[in-house]
């Protein structure tokens, strides 16, 4: 083995829905991996909160698992961070982006408020951010939008970008489930956010249009600059009123640049919307997320697929530890 060939020492810091599943998947995908990146994914300690809590983690061994996440940044050559929240996020991956890591995350809050420091010290030490699962979960869009649109000029962004409001409306919409049925089955699926008023106040999805306009059209879009209603104080007569119209409520989230490319100037907003039936948003299902992208050249663009979940998120979380990886190998030679 040669020295760029060794070990990658990936830091997982949680292991709940979604740190779990990837725990998993490297695991169960250990020689794929390796094969892609060129040398093996090693995980060198899962950070948790609670050692005592039961986890789905078959063939992991127990010994990784600490509940000192600070003692696993030095040394990582990629920091995953699954916690959430801002802190001590956000202190655990400066000191990681200082360290010289690689980081991933899938935090959209700590992405949408803190990003552009992050942004800034990883570009100051020349290493990646990563955080494709922070929007949309599975479905890839922060990648395209940061670079294969980069040479097209992004005029507009919708989408259905919350899985659990989603799941939620979708199934007193069409299943005539009660919005508080609903809901709970969201948080055993594992959609809801560890505090649910994210969700269903629409601070989840205004985090996720704020990180896709920032990448959309390089401009500080802040969490106050978006105009945002959430679902809570929908009724029986808004969905009643809906169906009678053959119309679909949903959670939509916007952003649109209202200046010229060269000096853009944005809107965002989420907020419960009334649409025909037939709209690309409206036939989105369960905990799926629909994001249309407007552009000049390529024209309508649209995505769809699970934007929750711990499986599918791992899916995107693990695309981008290969992409770091790859970076660590590819500064080793
Ligand atoms: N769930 C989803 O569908 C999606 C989630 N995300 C984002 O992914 C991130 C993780 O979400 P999710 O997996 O659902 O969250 P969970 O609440 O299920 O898991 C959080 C994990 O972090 C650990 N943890 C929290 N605080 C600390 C701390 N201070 N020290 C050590 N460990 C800590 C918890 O430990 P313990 O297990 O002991 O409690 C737990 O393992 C969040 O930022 C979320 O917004 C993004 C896309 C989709
Ligand atoms: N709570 C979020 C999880 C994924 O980002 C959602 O429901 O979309």
């Amino acid at each position: 083995m040669t020295q760029a060939q060794s070990p990658i020492r990936v830091a997982l810091l949680g292991a709940g829905t979604v740190g779990a599943a990837v725990a998993r998947q490297l695991y169960a995908r250990g020689p794929l991996l390796a094969s892609r990146v060129g040398a093996p994914l090693e995980l060198s300690g899962i950070a948790v909160r609670d050692l005592s809590r039961p986890r789905d983690l078959p063939g992991v061994p127990e010994a990784l698992l600490t509940d000192r996440p600070e003692d696993l940044i030095d040394g990582a050559d990629v920091v995953v961070e699954l916690m959430g929240g801002i802190e001590p996020a956000h202190g655990l991956l400066t000191r990681a982006l200082e360290g010289g890591a690689q980081v991933v995350t899938a935090n959209k809050q700590l992405i949408a408020q803190r990003g552009a420091e992050l942004e800034a010290l990883a570009a100051e030490r020349r290493v990646g951010l990563d955080y494709e699962a922070a929007v949309a979960a599975a479905v890839p869009v922060v990648r395209v939008v940061r670079e294969s649109l980069a040479g097209d000029d992004i005029t507009w962004i919708a989408g259905i970008l919350n899985g659990s409001t989603n799941f939620i409306l979708d199934m007193v919409a069409r299943q005539g489930m009660s919005f508080e049925d609903a809901k709970d089955r969201a948080g055993e699926l594992g959609f809801l956010e560890a505090d649910p008023t994210e969700d269903l106040e629409g601070i989840d999805a205004a985090a996720k249009i704020v990180i896709l306009a920032r990448a959309a059209w390089g401009v500080p879009v802040r969490m106050e600059d978006v105009q945002r209603e959430g679902i809570s104080q929908l009724t029986d007569h808004h969905f009643d009123t809906a169906r009678g119209t053959g119309q679909v409520i949903k959670l939509v989230a916007t952003a649109w640049r209202s200046g010229t490319p060269e000096s853009p100037k944005v809107e965002v907003a989420v907020r419960p919307v009334s649409l025909a039936g037939d709209d690309p948003l409206a036939l989105t299902r369960e905990g799926g997320n629909t994001i249309v992208i407007e552009t000049a050249s390529a024209g309508a663009l649209r995505f769809a697929g699970a934007g929750a979940g711990g499986e599918p998120t791992a899916s995107a979380v693990l695309g981008d530890v290969v992409a770091a990886a790859r970076r660590v190998v590819a500064g080793r030679s």
